[in-house]
């Protein structure tokens, strides 16, 4: 039932984030024009850069941090993927919250809904922690806090450049756009899901159906698809340039666009060949955002 080969494999827009730092003012009128259309029809998109490193960097540039080469990138990611979860689980117990918003770190393996009532099993390893404002970090691995810490800081630095864009798209004025980017009281939250290898893929599934909380989601995966997100009424199996970043709208930003822009469906499929990863953080809005 939740198989790939059922569902239709289509490409989502594909937007240039450098037109929107440093084009011309006719390139950034498309790009504004292209992310309208893109967060109104789709509620997904991506940017068009087959290194993430680079969009990485360009955000170090703006916040004054130190570049990373693609080794330290993918270093930091193992860190934050293998290391803690892998470590001991009386290591892992300090940090294991206690409830659904719990801004200590939350770990699930495996879960299953309730069969029952859903008819398909949860399958999957998740680590999720809060990272803005409040940051509980791990201190093992040695190293993972701080990748942390950075990729947040960088991330934000993405949020602001597309929120300004998004807004210029709504028609916000000038002085809403600057206090709706005031970003450093909204909080961000980061998740690393793992899916492995399903021996009964059709009966489960990795992360079921829902929409994100915050106003936007950059969503990196390995190069193992599996994401479905529901468009005009149907699911539909996406297919990301390979080692692109992915971003959606959440409901913050179905708020903020008076309902233009929709919080998007989506979900993860399983398979039984290979071990999914994706690396999520979400975005969600200040108290003035959340109001305007
Ligand atoms: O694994 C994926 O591609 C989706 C992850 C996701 O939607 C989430 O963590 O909110
Ligand atoms: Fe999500």
């Amino acid at each position: 039932m939740l198989s790939e080969k059922e569902v239709e494999q289509i490409t989502i827009p594909v937007i240039d984030f450098s037109f929107l730092t440093s084009g011309s003012p006719d390139q950034r009128c498309k790009i504004i024009q292209d992310l309208r259309n893109a967060c109104r029809d789709w509620g997904f998109f991506m940017f068009n850069t087959s290194k993430i490193i680079t969009l990485i960097n360009c955000c170090a540039t703006i916040v004054g941090g130190e570049s990373w080469s693609s080794r330290d990138f993918e270093k930091g990611f193992d860190r934050l993927v293998y290391g803690f979860l892998q470590s001991e689980p009386e290591e892992k117990l300090p940090y294991r919250g206690k409830y659904e918003l719990d801004p200590r770190i939350i770990l699930d393996h495996e879960t299953n809904f309730d069969t029952k009532v859903d008819n398909v099993s949860f399958w999957r390893d998740q680590f999720r922690v809060f990272v803005h404002p409040i940051f509980h970090p791990p201190h093992k691995p040695e190293g993972l806090s701080e990748d942390l810490s950075e990729y947040s800081k960088r991330s934000r630095v993405i949020m602001k450049e597309l929120l300004r864009g998004i807004m210029e798209g709504l028609e916000f004025e000038e002085d809403d756009i600057e206090k709706s980017l005031e970003l450093k009281s909204g909080d961000q939250i980061f998740s690393a899901n793992f899916n492995p290898p399903c021996p009964q893929p059709e009966l489960a599934i990795g992360l079921p159906p829902h929409a994100d909380h915050g106003l936007l989601t950059l969503l990196i995966q390995n190069n193992v698809d599996g994401l479905h997100i529901k468009n005009k009424g149907k699911w539909v199996a996406v297919n990301p340039i390979p080692n692109s970043i992915m971003v959606n709208t959440g409901d913050h930003m179905d708020t903020l666009s008076k309902g233009k822009y929709k919080s998007v469906l989506h979900r993860a499929v399983v398979n039984n060949k290979e071990t999914r990863i994706s690396l999520v953080i979400t975005n969600g809005s200040t108290n003035e955002t959340a109001a305007t």
